[in-house]
């Protein structure tokens, strides 16, 4: 049996009173793509910033490649933090470094190789080598986009965490990030766990979907079953309802 890239069992976290992870049970696969939706504060970001070792777990495990990590310190929790790449949603690039630095931020080696490292992985995002000299504030959001996902590829980590990653991106735009990511986790075999709102990046990038709604997860199947699924709560989700299980604050 193939042992899952992460597991996560039972993970619980509690911010004062409120309950925002009640026991996830969940399980990307070696070179899966899979994606988890949920409303706004249902505790997406948490759950990644939990795996990653930033927010510490009440109670649950989480184990990468079969190993616990719930706990790690130290040189162990930076190796651990080492195996993934991170595309933000801001981008989150350094102003002041020129594109080619900011790619290869991760990079060990000499400028030069650094550099050539750099240019490589901009191509693979589809920028030239004209845009590695030019500071990120100099390109639109789009490229922008480009360059952080270049940076995420640039180490080849064996999983990527994208939060949001069409978020602010008009649809065009969105639609070819949407399509570089799906692109570039088949040819460079990386196993992605993405957290959006956006159904159009879900219908993209996912092999898989899970929904995370009162703290656990109500659904997860392959991307074909989401539209015929019966979960009225997907179904609100995926079909965009004001009405439904779902109540958000305001809504009438
Ligand atoms: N460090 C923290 N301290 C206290 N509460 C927190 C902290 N981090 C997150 N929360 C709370 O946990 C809940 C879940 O937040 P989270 O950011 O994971 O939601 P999300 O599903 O990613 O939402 P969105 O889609 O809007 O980004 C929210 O109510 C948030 O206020």
């Amino acid at each position: 049996m193939t042992i899952p890239r992460i597991q996560l069992a039972g993970l619980a976290k509690r911010f004062g009173s409120r309950q925002v992870l009640a026991g996830v049970d969940l399980a990307v696969m070696p070179g899966e793509s899979l994606v988890i939706i949920g409303g706004s504060g249902t505790g997406k970001s948490v759950t990644l910033k939990i795996i990653l070792g930033l927010i510490a777990p009440d109670s649950g495990s989480i184990k990468v490649d079969g190993h616990e990590v719930v706990g790690l310190k130290g040189a162990a929790l930076d190796a651990h933090r080492a195996r993934f790449g991170m595309l933000f949603q801001g981008g989150a690039l350094f102003d002041s470094l020129p594109v080619w630095r900011n790619v290869s931020f991760a990079l060990e080696g000499s400028a030069a190789s650094r550099r050539a490292a750099a240019i490589d992985n901009l191509a693979r995002v589809g920028l030239g080598p004209e845009v590695a000299d030019l500071k990120p504030s100099e390109l639109s959001g789009g490229m922008q986009k480009r360059v952080a996902l270049a940076r995420a590829i640039a180490p080849r980590p064996p999983i990527i965490f994208f939060d949001e990653p069409t978020a602010g991106l008009d649809p065009i735009t969105a639609a070819v990030i949407n399509d570089l990511i799906r692109e570039l986790a088949t040819q460079l075999k990386i196993t992605a766990l993405t957290i959006t709102h956006d159904m159009h990046s879900v219908r993209t990038v996912a092999d898989r979907v899970a929904m995370l709604h009162g703290g656990v997860i109500i659904w997860q199947g392959p991307l074909a079953s989401l539209d015929g699924c019966d979960n009225p709560y997907v179904r609100q989700f995926i079909t965009g309802s004001a009405h439904g299980p779902i109540q958000m604050p305001g809504a009438r």
